[in-house]
């Protein structure tokens, strides 16, 4: 994964809104939030505190996170100092899920992925001057809290009947699976997240999605009984696509932000697949564009929505600020090439098994005698071997974009991409990936 921040490449807020807080609203970032009124006042003036929690419990953040991570950025570029926080506690108890009780994961695996997605939020966020970004993990505070000490010292200052109020809490409480006393004590952890970050940084806001409303206020209403004072949460709004299907998810997986877990060419495709309805409301969440930008982009779809210069310009920015730039044209470059019938050499293979499972993909035995004609019929490109036969008689058939017009030609590990994949077309539109098995 690479190292640098292209994130941090963006700079600065859309100088056209009086303070961040405007901006924020404007792109729909805030979906509910503490008193309206003085949290403008704290963000629009001096440098404060903020914090945002992600817990380990994958390997990867995915584009849910991605909200937060851009939120936290555009905080510190408003001037304001980001505290990153990974659960390593909170990431072994379990915030409570709608729909059923976690599984718990070993404290191994949970302290490997607190490292993972620690250093994937610094990506986010600069640690250079006067507001500096800085790294906390909760079990530096929590892991060393004795059972007794939790209960007699933090417990005290809850209320059952306040914290089975809580809307994900009292859905599970109504579920015929209920909820375990260790799902239903997460809320005490992040606010007492919240309570150690105020007394050792001042920090004095928090920020999450809006399913972490219960989680948010349980730490602002714990500052307020033990340090007396007012402290602020805001809460982003869920993404939701305008046709009423999930978003972030592709063909039924998450989008991981590790290039590992899901390819760049597969996020990037992602982003170009965004319909019409949707493309502004993400400009204005996922992209440093400004205000005037976006209306420009929205002006495009309405005028001349089949050139999707919006999507494109949306992948290129999302893609560059995960991936970084060089990647993303990599990309690009690379389907241009295969679906322009241009050279496939240099295509890395993340990337052409991924354009793979957008294809019809087939795998065959690592043999050398495919002929083009069981390419052809194989990938199901053609109905029949006659049908394969005229195929490349009319000059149709095409392994890896070059035109094969001998029917008793074959094909194996050696004329395979990596040694491994033949992209298979039919006339210019129609193409199917065959990847050979790979030997054992
Ligand atoms: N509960 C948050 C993560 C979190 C953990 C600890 C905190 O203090 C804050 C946030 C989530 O599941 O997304």
């Amino acid at each position: 994964m690479s190292t640098a921040s292209p994130v941090l490449s963006r700079q600065a807020n859309d100088p056209s809104f009086p303070n961040i807080w405007q901006e924020l609203k404007w792109r729909g970032l805030v979906h509910v939030s503490t008193d309206e009124a003085t949290l403008e006042e704290a963000l629009a003036g001096d440098p404060i505190t903020y914090y945002c929690g992600f817990d380990p419990t994958a390997a990867s953040l995915h584009l849910g996170h991605l909200v937060q991570l851009l939120l936290l950025r555009r905080l510190q570029l408003a001037g304001h100092k980001p505290l990153g926080l990974v659960g390593g506690s909170t990431g072994l108890i379990g915030d409570p899920r709608q729909t059923s009780e976690r599984v718990l994961n070993t404290k191994e695996v949970v302290s490997e992925w607190v490292e993972s997605l620690g250093n994937q939020v610094s990506n986010y966020l600069s640690f250079d001057g006067d507001n500096a970004a800085r790294m906390v993990n909760n079990l530096d505070w929590t892991g060393g809290l004795s059972a007794l000490d939790f209960l007699r010292d933090i417990g005290k200052h809850f209320r059952v009947g306040t914290m089975i109020k809580k809307e994900i809490v009292a859905k599970r409480l109504n579920s015929e699976e209920g909820i375990s006393y260790t799902e239903f004590s997460y809320q005490i952890l992040q606010g007492l997240d919240y309570l150690n970050l105020h007394r050792d940084y001042d920090c004095v806001l928090q920020t999450g999605g809006s399913d972490q409303w219960g989680n948010l206020t349980s730490g602002t209403e714990l500052v307020r009984k033990v340090e007396g004072q007012h402290v602020h949460a805001i809460g982003t709004p869920l993404i939701t696509n305008a046709d009423g299907t999930k978003f972030g998810k592709s063909e039924g997986n998450a989008i991981w932000l590790n290039p590992e877990m899901c390819s760049p060419y597969t996020f990037y495709q992602f982003w170009l697949n965004t319909a019409d309805a949707d493309v502004a409301d993400r400009l204005k969440v996922f992209t440093f564009l400004t205000r005037d930008e976006i209306a420009e982009y929205q002006q495009k779809v309405e005028t001349e929505p089949f050139r999707r210069e919006a999507q494109r310009r949306l992948a290129w920015e999302v893609t560059s600020l995960v991936h970084g730039e060089e990647q993303t044209q990599k990309v690009i470059d690379a389907s241009a090439a295969i679906f322009g019938g241009g050279e496939l050499e240099g295509i890395d293979e993340d990337t052409l098994t991924a354009v793979g499972t957008e294809l019809n993909h087939v795998v065959l035995p690592a043999t050398d005698d495919h002929s083009i004609i069981d390419l052809l019929v194989k990938s199901e490109l053609v109905g029949s071997k006659s049908e394969a036969r005229r195929t490349v008689k009319d000059g149709g058939a095409y392994v890896n974009n070059v035109k094969i017009t001998d029917e008793a030609q074959s094909f194996g590990s050696n004329q395979a991409l990596h040694g491994r994949h033949l992209l298979v077309r039919r006339g210019k539109k129609n193409m199917a990936m065959v990847s050979l098995e790979s030997e054992v």
